[in-house]
C-alpha cells in the first residue's frame, strides 16, 4: 500500500467552496459567513435557502418574490405522482425519493441545461416540490388521501399541512424550520462530495440530487436519525440507557448519531437542536426522551469521549413530532437539497474532473491460458 493513501479522504482538502465553512477548532459553522446558530435563531428556512443560493440574505421584495415562486412551484405532475405510487410502499421512502428525482429531471425540457440560471431554477423546483413527493409517500404508507399543497400557507406550514392535514403549534413548527437550517448545508460531506463528483462529468443537477440521496441514506451519514429513533425505542427505558449502550460498546459495535468526521469536540448544530427539541418535547410530553437523550450522552462521553452529532436530536424530535421513522432521512434531504444544489452550481463555475488515483493491490501481471475451457 502506497503511505499517501487517506483512507476515506479524511483530512484531504479537494477544493475551495464559498458556500459554507466548517471550522472544528472552534467548533463553529457558517453559511456565507454566517454563524448558523445566528440564522436558526432568527431567520425562516426560505431566507437561509435564498441566502445559501444567491449568497445574501434577501431583502423583503426579494423574498417576497422567492417566496411565490417556491409557492407556485409545488404541485407535481400526474405522471410523477403516477410513479410514486407503483412504487412498492414496503420500500424505503429514500429509494422512492431518489425515484422521484429522477421523474423530476426526465420531464424537464431544460435538463441538460448546465448554465447557472437555468440549475438555479431547477434547484428553486425541487425545493419546492421534494416536501410534495415526501408528504405524498408518507400519507400511501398509512393508506391516507393525499393532501394538495396550499399556496397559501408558508414551506413549513405547508408541508404539515401536506403529511397531516393540520398545522401543528408554534413549537412544533419551530423545531421542525430550526432542523431544516441546520441540515441545509456542511461543507464537502459524503452526500455532497457525490454531488460534485455527478457534476464534475457534466452530467445533470438531477442526476447529481438524485445519486447524493443514495449517499445520505447510509447510516453513518443521514441514515443516522432513523437509527437514532430505533435504539432509543428499543432501550424503552431512559434507566436502561447507560447499560445498553455500555454493552454496545463493549460488543464494538457503533452507536449511531455519535462522533463525527471532522468535528472531534462537538457537533456545532447540536446545542441549538437540542435546545429545540427540549423545548418542543416539554410542550408535547416527550420528557421520556429527553432524560434518554441526556443518559446516553452522559454515558458516551464517560465511555468513549464521543460527543452526539446533528442526527442525535434530530431522531427524536422528528419522531416526536409524529413522523414513521423511515420518514427522517427524507426529511433532511428536503434540506439538504439547498446545499447540495448550491455545490453543483459552484462546482461547474470553475469545474475540474474529479478523478483521483488509486494504488493497484491485485495479482501481478499474468498471460491469458493459451486455450479457453470448452464449454459442453
Ligand atoms: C449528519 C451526519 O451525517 S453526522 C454522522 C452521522 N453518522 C453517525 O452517527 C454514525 C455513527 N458514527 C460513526 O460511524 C463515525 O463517528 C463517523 C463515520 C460519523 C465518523 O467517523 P470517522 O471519522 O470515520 O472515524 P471512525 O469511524 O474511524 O472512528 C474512530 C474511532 O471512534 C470510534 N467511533 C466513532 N464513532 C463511533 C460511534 N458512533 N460509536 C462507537 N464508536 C465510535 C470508532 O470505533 C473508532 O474507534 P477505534 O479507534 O477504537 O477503532
Ligand atoms: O459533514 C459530515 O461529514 C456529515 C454531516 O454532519 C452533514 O453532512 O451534515
Amino acid at each position: 500500500m502506497n503511505a499517501d493513501i487517506r483512507k476515506g479522504l479524511a483530512g484531504v482538502v479537494v477544493d475551495t467552496t464559498a458556500i459554507s465553512e466548517v471550522v472544528p477548532e472552534t467548533n463553529s459553522l457558517t453559511y456565507r459567513g454566517y454563524p448558523v446558530q445566528q440564522l436558526a435563531a432568527t431567520r425562516s428556512f426560505e431566507e437561509v435557502a435564498h441566502l445559501i443560493w444567491y449568497g445574501e440574505l434577501p431583502d423583503p421584495i426579494a423574498l417576497r418574490r422567492f417566496t411565490d415562486r417556491e409557492r407556485a412551484q409545488r404541485e407535481v405532475t400526474r405522471s410523477t405522482i403516477g410513479v410514486i405510487d407503483r412504487v412498492p410502499d414496503n420500500c424505503h421512502p429514500m429509494d422512492l425519493l431518489r425515484t422521484a428525482v429522477s421523474c423530476l429531471g426526465a420531464e424537464d425540457p431544460a435538463e441538460d441545461d448546465n448554465s447557472p440560471v437555468a440549475n438555479q431554477a431547477k434547484a428553486e423546483a425541487m425545493f419546492a416540490k421534494l416536501p410534495t413527493v415526501i408528504a405524498h409517500d408518507h400519507r400511501r404508507r398509512r393508506g391516507l388521501d393525499r393532501i394538495p399543497p396550499d399556496a397559501g400557507l408558508g414551506f413549513t406550514e405547508n408541508f404539515f399541512h401536506m403529511c397531516f392535514g393540520e398545522v401543528p403549534e408554534p413549537e412544533v413548527l419551530r423545531c421542525f424550520e430550526i432542523s431544516m437550517i441546520l441540515y441545509a448545508e456542511h461543507s464537502f460531506n459524503a452526500s455532497t462530495f457525490t454531488a460534485r463528483v455527478v457534476a464534475s462529468t457534466l452530467s445533470d443537477i438531477y442526476s447529481a440530487v438524485t445519486a447524493a440521496i443514495g449517499a445520505l441514506k447510509g447510516p453513518l451519514h443521514g441514515g443516522a436519525n432513523e437509527a437514532v429513533m430505533r435504539m432509543m425505542l428499543e432501550i424503552g427505558d431512559p434507566a436502561l440507557a447507560r447499560r445498553w449502550l455500555l454493552d454496545r460498546l463493549a460488543a464494538k459495535e457503533k452507536v449511531m448519531g455519535f462522533g463525527h468526521r471532522v468535528y472531534k469536540d462537538a457537533d456545532s448544530r447540536v446545542p441549538t437542536m437540542k435546545a429545540a427539541f427540549t423545548a418542543m418535547a416539554e410542550r408535547t410530553g416527550g420528557g421520556k426522551w429527553v432524560e434518554m437523550y441526556a443518559n446516553l450522552e452522559a454515558a458516551m462521553l464517560e465511555a468513549k469521549g464521543l460527543h452526539p452529532n446533528l442526527d442525535f436530536p434530530a431522531g427524536p424530535a422528528y419522531y416526536l413530532m409524529g413522523f414513521d421513522i423511515p420518514m427522517f432521512t427524507p426529511l433532511f434531504v428536503m434540506s439538504r437539497v439547498t446545499g447540495w444544489s448550491a455545490h453543483v452550481i459552484e462546482q461547474l463555475a470553475a469545474n475540474a474532473l474529479i478523478r483521483p488515483l488509486s494504488a493497484y493491490s491485485g495479482l501481478e501481471q499474468r498471460q491469458v491460458p493459451a486455450s479457453a475451457p470448452v464449454l459442453t
